[in-house]
């Protein structure tokens, strides 16, 4: 991490006591903003109050948690997390049955709904609305069947908002200020949400990148972030846009590729780089191998390990083609059978197999992440700290299975069959098991531009620029001959995102033999991205 001492659009950012929207470039510091204005703001809470800090992923929660809490700074009663696990454990568990009776904590937490009860709900809401939950009781009948389903919960807390006055006097009891990052991935009730509580009285602070919106296809909606921008009665429009992160030229390409007017910054070496590579993504990644191992022995690119470098694609299957020619330590961060599954049993075992493996180094941890609802109503916590610790100590399989089973049943999940099975398959693979490991500094590491979203590396090498790879393409009226683009924008977004992770180094890859839907090998022409006329000229 570089020494930080605010700029002066930063600084005025932090200052500001009133509402507001920040928007921020890649690598313009708004996390380090965030938490100094939490900072700041909570020292001079009374112990009772705190704010409420959303972030996008439980990754980057815990992660601003930790920058706030440095140097045993007091939050009080702040909550850190996702905009889900804020909703559920502040409005839907407590107060829920006050609006629809019931007990939420005999509940079952779901990720994805299944028949019969998918056929409860009137359609199949890709971001269900606080409207939609007026307007159709089959939501009512899901919680009365037992089943919290997660893709409701911001419109279920607003739902909750409305219709009882205790919840609302105990969020503006509690909270002073909220705070949501990656704005710009914010559903329609999310945002609703966010309006509520700032109606309520909160100090509200959005922080996003309209150019790093890669969430629509989940109900993302950047067109959100704008609104506040231009709501200029509430929210003060904060702009933060110097790349801290990333070297002037490949701050200069970045931008360009969103921008083609945009004026470039002087600098004397180019940075970034096309490379196309004879053969497929196997024969690439033996190439690049060699790279990679020579540029770690000299330190180039201020690399000092394995870990600052990343390799990044579009698609999982393009890393699992890549991975199969590496021949450098490397982590692959991929989606493993668990995530398949996508319930609230495979997020469980999920969290149990980083405890075991050590990614969740305590049982505080482990417990403040799963088991703190439970707490609150039965503080058996002693048999739970037990049947935790077991978990490190059993090496055989179906006992481990046990285990995990017995936890699951503390938090009321009985069914755990796909799970068990995704869990067994994780445990012959040694690849899988890597990925709930602590983090090891000799790996470089792996995973699809989505999931390197938030995250920066001295070098990055992005992969799966052919055309038909990235962007996506599709043929309409078997037009083959002018394919379409349907996603463009987002992708476009994408691969801005991808770029700008990289603070030293950034490589973009062809290789010139594509593997096709039926997994043959043909031969490949540059991407889109490749060849837009604004690029040319920018990269070495
Ligand atoms: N004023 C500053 N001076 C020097 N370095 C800075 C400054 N502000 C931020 N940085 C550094 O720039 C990098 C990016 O900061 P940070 O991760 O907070 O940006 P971000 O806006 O959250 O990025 P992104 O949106 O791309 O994830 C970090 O390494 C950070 O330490």
């Amino acid at each position: 991490m570089k020494t930080f001492t605010p700029t002066t659009q930063q600084q005025a950012a932090i200052d500001y006591d009133g509402s507001m929207v920040i928007t921020a470039c890649p690598g313009s510091g708004k996390t380090t903003v965030m938490k100094e204005k939490i900072r700041k703001i909570t020292r001079e809470l009374p112990q009772h109050k705190g704010v409420i800090a959303i972030t996008f992923t439980k990754k980057a929660s815990q992660e601003l948690k930790m920058r706030c809490k440095h140097n045993a700074h007091d939050t009080k009663q702040s909550f850190f997390g996702t905009i889900d696990s804020f909703c559920l454990k502040e409005l839907i568990l407590p107060f829920i049955s006050r609006v629809w009776g019931g007990n939420p904590t005999e509940c079952k937490v779901v990720k994805r709904l299944q028949n019969p009860y998918l056929l409860f709900i009137k359609e199949e809401y890709r971001s269900p609305t606080v409207e939609n939950i007026f307007n159709d009781d089959g939501f009512k009948r899901l919680y009365d069947s037992g089943l919290l389903w997660m893709n409701s919960f911001a419109a279920m807390a607003l739902y909750i908002l409305r219709r009882s006055a205790a919840a609302e006097r105990y969020i503006k009891a509690k909270y002073s200020h909220v705070f949501i990052d990656e704005y710009q991935d914010s559903s329609v009730s999310q945002h609703q949400l966010f309006e509520k509580l700032h109606m309520l009285g909160l100090t509200a602070t959005a922080v996003g990148d309209i150019s790093q919106s890669i969430y629509e296809f989940r109900g993302g909606n950047p067109e959100l972030l704008n609104g506040l921008v231009n709501d200029s009665d509430n929210f003060k429009h904060f702009e933060i846009n110097i790349n801290h992160r990333s070297h002037d030229s490949i701050v200069n390409y970045a931008s360009r590729l969103l921008e083609p007017s945009f004026q470039l910054i002087q600098c004397a070496h180019k940075n970034i780089f096309r490379r196309e590579i004879v053969g497929n993504l196997k024969d690439a990644a033996k190439e690049i191998s060699n790279w990679i191992s020579n540029w770690i022995e000299n330190g180039e690119w201020e690399i000092t390990k394995a870990s600052d470098i990343a390799i990044l694609a579009k698609s999982e299957k393009s890393l699992r083609l890549l991975t199969s020619g590496l021949e450098v330590n490397y982590r692959i961060y991929s989606d493993n059978p668990l995530d398949e599954v996508g319930t609230d049993c495979s997020e469980l075992y999920s969290h149990l197999l980083a405890f075991k493996y050590g990614a969740i180094a305590t049982t505080q941890e482990l417990i403040e992440i799963k088991f703190e609802h439970v707490l609150s109503r039965d503080s058996n916590i002693a048999s739970i700290r037990k049947a935790i610790r077991v978990i490190r100590e059993i090496e055989d399989v179906e006992q481990i299975i046990t285990k995990f089973q017995e936890l699951a049943l503390m938090l009321n999940i009985n069914e755990t069959a796909a799970s068990d099975i995704a869990v067994r398959t994780i445990l012959q693979q040694y690849e899988l098991i890597k990925q709930f490991m602590p983090l090891d500094e000799s790996e470089v590491q792996v995973m699809t531009l989505h999931k390197s979203k938030g995250l920066e590396f001295k070098v990055v090498f992005h992969f799966d620029l052919e055309e038909w790879s990235f962007p996506f393409q599709r043929v309409e009226n078997n037009d083959w001959n002018n394919p379409i683009y349907p996603s463009l924008a987002q992708d476009t977004n994408l691969h801005y995102v991808g770029i700008t992770r990289a603070e030293n180094c950034c490589v973009l890859i062809r290789v010139t033999l594509r593997q096709n839907s039926l997994g043959n090998f043909t031969q490949s022409a540059p991407s889109y991205f490749l060849r837009l006329p604004q690029l040319e000229g920018l990269y070495g």
